[in-house]
């Protein structure tokens, strides 16, 4: 289990989240929504230990019921911009992770390439960042992120630059990966389908609270209207957060 306990981080003494208390369970999905600026990213970048110089924290990270500071090498971590290094080729990209990891060039690129075909990116391997499309290069960083073995991964916003088609694609893919290699995930979406459909629990940031709702509804049988009356009510929490 992967705990954030009393988070409070603040930019010029403003205080942008306030006494954040999130658990991350070792293995399925864990949804964090909220109102755009409240503070998602800069949860992730803290539990990431790439929190920007301007903002400061207080709070407590533990793992396994032990106190620990971040960067932590049980978790990945694919930020919103996809992060690529524009002057090495897709495949050592994608293979970056695993490198840093500890494995040989040789190792790395022949864990990576089976992926490129299921993450239609077949073809690209020699490319540069620069040559791809947006959505072509969130999925080299979603590829780059998931090889690694890390047990928990924290994921901003990763399909938000995929047509509809790939999106379902990739969130198929992730569902089937974690099957077959149970991890725990940390999403941070802005889009209430996706977290219905994926997420185990959502949690919502409110500016007062955290909303925690648990989603025990198979997989198989998370069709658009058996998941209605759950989008409805993050969305009625979404739109009261707005209100004055
Ligand atoms: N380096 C920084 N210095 C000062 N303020 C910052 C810095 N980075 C972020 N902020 C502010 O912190 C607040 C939270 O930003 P953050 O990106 O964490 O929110 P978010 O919920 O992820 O937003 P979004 O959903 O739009 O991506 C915003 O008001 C933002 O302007």
């Amino acid at each position: 289990m992967l705990e954030i306990r009393d988070l409070t981080i603040t930019a010029q003494g403003r205080s942008l989240v306030q006494d954040l208390s999130l658990q991350v369970p070792g293995q399925g999905i864990t949804a964090l929504l909220g109102p755009s600026g409240c503070g998602k990213t800069s949860v992730l970048k803290w539990l990431a230990g790439i929190l920007p110089k301007g903002l400061r924290a207080r709070g407590v990270l533990r793992l396994d019921g032990r106190d620990c500071a971040a960067p932590l090498p049980a978790l990945a971590y694919q930020p919103q911009s996809d992060a690529l290094f524009p002057w090495l080729t897709i495949a050592e990209n994608a293979a970056l992770g695993l490198r840093v990891g500890g494995l040989s060039a040789a190792e790395a690129r022949a864990r990576v390439l089976p992926l490129f075909a299921p993450f239609g990116l077949q073809g690209s391997e020699g490319a540069f960042p620069e040559a791809l499309s947006g959505g072509m290069r969130q999925r080299a960083a979603f590829l780059r992120t998931m090889v690694q073995d890390s047990r928990y991964v924290l994921l901003d916003e990763p399909f938000s630059a995929l047509d509809a088609v790939t999106r379902l694609r990739m969130q198929s893919w992730l569902l089937d990966r974690l099957a077959a290699h149970p991890r725990g995930v940390l999403l941070v979406t802005h889009d209430l389908q996706e977290a219905a459909a994926l997420a185990d629990r959502i949690c919502v940031m409110m500016r007062s609270r955290l909303v925690t709702l648990p989603v025990d509804l198979p997989h198989s049988a998370r069709s658009e209207a058996a998941m209605a009356p759950l989008r409805e009510h993050l969305k009625s929490l979404l739109l009261e957060e707005r209100l004055p």
